[in-house]
C-alpha cells in the first residue's frame, strides 16, 4: 500500500513572509495526519527559506506517523538528521541556491560519499532514501551504496504527463521493476498532483511512499486540506 507523506515545506513558506506563526507548521502537521496522511515531510535547506532546523526539532515529537527529513547532506543537516532521528532521511544533491530540487544523485561517481552518510544513518536507526533520476545505471549504483530504498525524482514525468504524454511513465515503470527486482525500496516525489498521482502509481510496481507538497497545499486553497488529504489517499488505494 503507498504511503501519502505530505510536504510541509510550503506552510512554511506562508509563515516566513510574515515573519510571525501562522499558519503553525506544527499544527498543520498534527492536522494533516489526523486526516490520514501517512507520513509528514520537511526540507530544511541552508538558507532556511521555509522550514527551520528549528522546525525540524519542533516536528519530532508531533509526527506519530513516518517522519521523513529531506536535504543535501551537507555537515548542518547530518547534524541535525542525527539529532532528531526521523523515520526516513532522503538525500537530495540540492545546490545551496537551488530554486527547488531540480536533479538526482550521480549514484556512480558519488559512490564513496554516500555509502560513508547512508552507513551513518542507518547505524543510527534512520531509515535512508536516495533522490533518483529513473535511470537504471543510478538505480544499480544506489543499491550500491547500501541505502534502503529510492526516492524517483517524478519532474520530468509530471511535466510530460500534463503535456499529454502517457509514455514518460515508461523510464519510472522500468526503473521500479529494477528497484524491486535488487531489493531497493520504491519512494516518489516532486510535482506529483491530484491530475497525475493514479496514473502514476498504478504503472509503478512496489510503490511504497509518495511525499506531494507543492501541489497538494496549491489544490488546498480551493478545495480544504481535509478533502484534498481524503482525496489522494482515495487515489493512492
Ligand atoms: C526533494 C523534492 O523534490 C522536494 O521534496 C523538495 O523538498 C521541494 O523543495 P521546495 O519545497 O523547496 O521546492
Ligand atoms: N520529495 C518530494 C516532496 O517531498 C514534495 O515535492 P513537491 O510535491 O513539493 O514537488
Amino acid at each position: 500500500m503507498t504511503k501519502l507523506s505530505v510536504n510541509i515545506n510550503k506552510i512554511a513558506t506562508l509563515r516566513n513572509s510574515r515573519g510571525g506563526n501562522t499558519p503553525n507548521v506544527v499544527q498543520f502537521a498534527k492536522d494533516v495526519q489526523r486526516f490520514g496522511a501517512e507520513g509528514v515531510t520537511v526540507h530544511p535547506r541552508p538558507d532556511e527559506r521555509h522550514i527551520k532546523y528549528q522546525d525540524t526539532r519542533d516536528l519530532k515529537s508531533e509526527v506519530y506517523t513516518e517522519f521523513n527529513v529531506e536535504g543535501n547532506p551537507i555537515q548542518s543537516f547530518m547534524d541535525l538528521v542525527l539529532e532528531v532521528k526521523p523515520t526516513q532521511v532522503t538525500l537530495v544533491p540540492d545546490a545551496v541556491d537551488a530554486l527547488t530540487s531540480n536533479a538526482g544523485w550521480d549514484t556512480i561517481t558519488h559512490k564513496s560519499f554516500l555509502t560513508e552518510v547512508i552507513s551513518e544513518f542507518k547505524s543510527n536507526g534512520i531509515r535512508t532514501s536516495i533522490f533518483v533520476d529513473p535511470e537504471l545505471q543510478m538505480i544499480e549504483g544506489a543499491k550500491a551504496t547500501g541505502t534502503d530504498r529510492i526516492e524517483l525524482y517524478t519532474e520530468s514525468f509530471a511535466h510530460q504527463y500534463g503535456l499529454g504524454d502517457m509514455k514518460a511513465i515508461e523510464p519510472f515503470t522500468s526503473a521500479a521493476e529494477l528497484s524491486n527486482e535488487i531489493g531497493l525500496g520504491v519512494n516518489a516525489g516532486h510535482d506529483l498532483s491530484l491530475d497525475n498521482i493514479k496514473f502514476f502509481k498504478d504503472h509503478i510496481p512496489g510503490l511504497l511512499e509518495v511525499s506531494i507538497g507543492h501541489a497538494l497545499v496549491s489544490e488546498s486553497l480551493y478545495l480544504g486540506v481535509e478533502n484534498v488529504v481524503q482525496m489522494y489517499l482515495q487515489k493512492l488505494k
